[in-house]
């Protein structure tokens, strides 16, 4: 099989045989070889060639083929959705909303590119300063597999409008989505080299990383991978490297009039996409006593109702199954871990089926536990931690080394304005479930969660340098010189 795509062509990896499977059936869905370093080298090769003509390109012809890609995906938006529901097991109601933000990122992306890398100029004494962006080159773009299409489209999207050529380097677990949005790209117009495929495993990536030709890195994914590669990228400051990883996200509430309100809220937080969103609350905050218990009893008691179900199963389900057998199997260990440390289950998280990578919601108190591992669940349990004042509330909350995402659930502004001061996070939400980010809003971490290059609507940020000129077409001698200095 024809997994690659370098150069214009399709061609065989010579790496090692991978394959994707439904995540409920283990259906086989896409099976082929990865890239070997020295392909990964010809698609640098490739890039590095077709870069000097994308880059001289103007802005509105690359802007024409972006359109034209963003038609492709509305015009294939049934199929592609189709593709990224049965790869990646979400929902298939899910998986449209994801070909829509695919689509709607060409315009934010140009507007952002307008906005924050336009040309700017203005006098300057006798000259003109002007301000300008060029591209970096050749940049690696490296995807999670949770949005298989949304979030590597974050990165090729402004890479390419900005006039780079890229190396686009899939999960593993989501090759077949990868390939079918590289040939809505190539329905598109995009000429050769511009945009080139390299599937494969953890081998392909670390070639990728390390080849010398790439001007640039983007990367979604875990923590633990992108401080490897920040540690790998150390010392080369002439590279520029744009990490967005996950999150140990606290969602606090306070006791608020509407419990339902807070119940949904809690859900969407935590549960959509089985738990498999960077910002998904991890740590639910709840105050001690009555109302709180009572808080955990309707959100047990809702949870418990929750559907979860095959990406295409009618009546659709809320969730869907999590990326692999071997994915639920580490949650569901997880989970059996915490409880072995002391902790309670409110609603036990379960694989009803041995066979396939559903799991149901999980809510487990962790408060007595007292060393509690701040990592990542990437799944449908949530931990729960009951406080005793709000200011036990907001230190617990930062008590992490991410800095993703931060909720509070509160009827009081100034508790709120409390929480934003003094809580660490790149997105910091008000009584609005953690989940689901504006594209047109920046979107990154502090701590473990990113380096300071947030992505979405700041993307063009990281895509592009400034160029700042002082310009005027005639040399001319100043009217007073410098002290010292005699023309004779
Ligand atoms: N902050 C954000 O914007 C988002 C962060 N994420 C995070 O992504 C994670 C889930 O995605 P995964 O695919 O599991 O991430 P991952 O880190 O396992 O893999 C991401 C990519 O890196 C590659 N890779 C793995 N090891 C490598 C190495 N040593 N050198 C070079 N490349 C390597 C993989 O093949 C894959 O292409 C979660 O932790 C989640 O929080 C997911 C979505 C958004
Ligand atoms: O990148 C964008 O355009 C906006 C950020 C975004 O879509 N965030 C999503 C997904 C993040 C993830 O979990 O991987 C969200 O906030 O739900």
């Amino acid at each position: 099989m024809n997994s690659l795509y370098i150069a214009g062509s399709w061609l065989a990896g010579q790496g090692e045989l991978f394959e994707s499977r439904n995540p409920v059936t283990q259906h086989v869905l896409w099976a082929g070889n990865g890239a070997t370093a020295e392909q990964v080298e010809s698609a640098v090769q490739a890039a590095r060639q077709a870069f000097p003509s994308w880059a001289r390109r103007s802005l509105e012809e690359r802007i024409a083929v972006l359109d034209a890609f963003a038609a492709t995906l509305k015009r294939r938006a049934d199929e592609i959705a189709r593709c990224i529901g049965e790869e990646t097991g979400k929902p298939l109601w899910e998986a449209a909303t994801e070909v829509t933000s695919m689509a709607n990122k060409i315009a934010i992306s140009v507007q952002s590119y307008r906005e924050r890398t336009g040309e700017k100029s203005g006098p300057l004494g006798d000259a003109t300063a002007v301000l300008r962006h060029k591209p970096h080159g050749v940049v690696a773009v490296f995807g999670p597999y949770n949005f298989p299409g949304h979030l590597p489209n974050g990165h090729i999207v402004p890479a390419l409008l900005a006039g780079n050529t890229v190396l686009f380097k899939p999960s593993e677990l989501t090759p077949k989505v990868a390939e079918l949005t590289v040939q809505c790209w190539i329905e598109a117009g995009l000429p050769a080299g511009v945009l080139n495929l390299l599937q494969g495993a953890r081998e392909t990536g670390i070639a990728l990383a390390a080849n010398p030709g790439i001007d640039g890195l983007f990367f979604t994914g875990s923590s633990r991978t992108g401080n490897h590669l920040h540690q790998q990228f150390s010392g080369r400051p002439d590279k520029i490297l744009a990490l967005e990883m996950g999150g140990n996200n606290p969602l606090v509430v306070d006791e608020v009039a509407d419990m339902d309100a807070a119940v949904y809220t809690i859900i969407q937080s935590a549960f959509i996409s089985a738990g498999q969103r960077c910002t998904c609350a991890r740590r639910l905050l709840v105050p001690q006593g009555a109302w709180g218990d009572a808080l955990l009893a309707r959100l047990v008691a809702v949870s418990s109702t929750i559907e979860v179900g095959a990406f295409d199963q009618q009546p659709a389900p809320f969730m869907g199954s999590v990326i692999s057998l071997a994915a639920a199997k580490a949650l569901m260990d997880a989970q059996e871990l915490m409880l072995a440390n002391g902790a309670v289950a409110l609603l036990e998280m379960t694989q009803p089926q041995d066979q396939a990578a559903l799991l149901t919601p999980g809510i487990i108190d962790v408060t007595g536990v007292t060393e509690r591992e701040d990592e990542e669940l990437f799944g449908p349990l949530l931990q729960v931690i009951r406080y005793h004042d709000f200011e036990a509330a907001i230190a617990e909350a930062n008590n992490t080394q991410y800095g993703l995402a931060a909720g509070l659930l509160s009827d009081s502004e100034a508790r709120y304005q409390q929480f934003w001061l003094e809580s660490r996070a790149g997105i910091v939400n008000w009584n609005k479930q953690l989940t689901g980010a504006a594209s047109t809003a920046p979107f990154g971490g502090v701590g473990a969660s990113g380096n300071h290059r947030a992505s979405a609507y700041y993307a063009a940020d990281y895509c592009a340098y400034p160029v700042a000129s002082l310009e005027t077409p005639s040399l001319v001698v100043p009217a007073t010189l410098t002290p010292g200095i005699t023309l004779i």
